[in-house]
C-alpha cells in the first residue's frame, strides 16, 4: 500500500483553483519532489498530504498508523528566549535524552545539543529541525522548502544527510524545493505543479519533457526560470499535458474528500 494517495483532489482558496485534479502517490522509502513555479500550489498540496487543509472534492488516503515527521521552511524562536537545542526537543512533549540523542545524530547535528537555538547557523538550525521531525520515527518526512536560505554547499549538504537518512532508516521523503539542480540528484520521483500536473517521473524524464521545459527553461539552471514565470494555471497546453496528468491516478469510485486523516502527524 502507498503511504500516500493523493486522488483527484480539487481545492479553491480564495475564490481561487489552486489544486486542479491533482493525484500522486509516495511509496515507502522513495523520495518524490514537487517542482513548480511561485503560486503554483506546492505548499498547498503538503498541508491536504498532512490534512490540515481539507479538499473540495478528491480523496486524500494515508496508509493506516502513517507517521509523519514535518520539516518546515522556517520557524521563528524569540531571540529573547534562552532555549537550549536539548530542551527545544522536548517542547511541546518532553522526550528521553537518549531519543534526544539519536534524532540529533540521525539529523548530523548530534554535536549541538547543548547550544542555544538562536546561536545556530541557518544549517544547523534546519538540522535541528529535522531532528526534531525525526522524533516521532516517521514513516514519512514532509519537507517543505527546508533549504530555502541556506547556501548552495549548506543544502547540499542537507539534501545529503536526506539520502542517508533513506538509505539507513528506509524512510520516505516527499519534498518541495526550488533547487532543481540538487533535486535532480537526490529524487526518485519529480513532480513537476502548476496548479494541475504538468509532468511527472524519473527526473531525467520530467527535465526533458516539454511541460517542464517550458516553465523552467532548458538547462539545470532552469531555477532562475522559476521566479520569473508568469504561472497562470492556464500555461501548460491542457491537451498536450493530457497524456501526463496524473502522476498516479486510481479510480476508487467514491468521493473520501469528508474522509478525516487516520495518521498522526508531527510538526516541528
Ligand atoms: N489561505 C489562502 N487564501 C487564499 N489564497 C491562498 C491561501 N493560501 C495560498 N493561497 C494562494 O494559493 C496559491 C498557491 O499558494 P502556495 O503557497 O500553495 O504556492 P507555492 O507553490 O507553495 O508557492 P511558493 O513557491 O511561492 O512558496 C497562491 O496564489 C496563493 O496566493
Amino acid at each position: 500500500m502507498s503511504l500516500i494517495e493523493i486522488d483527484n483532489v480539487t481545492l479553491h482558496l480564495g475564490g481561487r483553483l489552486v489544486l486542479d485534479d491533482v493525484s500522486m502517490t509516495v511509496e515507502p522509502g522513495e523520495i518524490v519532489t514537487i517542482v513548480g513555479p511561485n503560486g503554483s500550489g506546492k505548499s498547498t498540496l503538503m498541508k491536504v498530504v498532512i490534512g490540515a487543509l481539507q479538499p473540495d472534492s478528491g480523496a486524500v488516503i494515508r496508509k493506516p498508523g502513517l507517521r509523519i515527521g514535518y520539516v518546515p521552511q522556517k520557524l521563528h524562536i524569540d531571540p529573547t528566549l534562552p532555549l537550549t537545542v536539548r530542551r527545544f526537543l522536548s517542547l511541546p512533549k518532553r522526550v528521553s535524552n537518549e531519543a534526544a540523542h539519536a534524532a540529533l545524530d540521525d539529523a548530523g547535528a548530534g554535536h549541538l545539543c547543548m547550544r542555544q537555538m538562536t546561536d545556530l547557523s541557518g544549517g544547523q538550525f534546519q538540522r535541528v529541525l529535522l531532528a526534531r521531525a525525526l522524533l516521532s520515527e516517521p514513516d514519512l518526512l514532509i519537507l517543505d522548502e527546508a533549504t530555502q536560505g541556506l547556501d548552495q554547499t549548506g543544502s547540499a549538504d542537507f539534501y545529503s544527510q536526506i539520502e542517508r537518512l533513506r538509505q539507513n532508516k528506509g524512510v520516505a521523503v516527499l519534498m518541495v524545493s526550488h533547487e532543481l539542480h540538487v533535486v535532480m540528484s537526490t529524487s526518485d520521483r519529480v513532480i513537476c505543479l502548476n496548479g494541475h500536473v504538468c509532468c511527472h517521473g524519473a527526473p531525467e524524464h520530467v527535465a526533458s519533457a516539454p511541460e517542464y521545459r517550458a516553465l523552467f527553461g532548458t538547462g539545470t539552471h532552469g531555477a532562475l526560470a522559476l521566479y520569473r514565470h508568469d504561472h497562470s494555471l492556464d500555461h501548460c497546453d491542457h491537451d498536450h499535458a493530457q497524456d501526463h496528468a496524473h502522476a498516479h491516478t486510481h479510480d476508487h469510485g467514491q468521493n473520501h474528500s469528508q474522509n478525516q486523516p487516520q495518521d498522526k502527524v508531527t510538526s516541528a
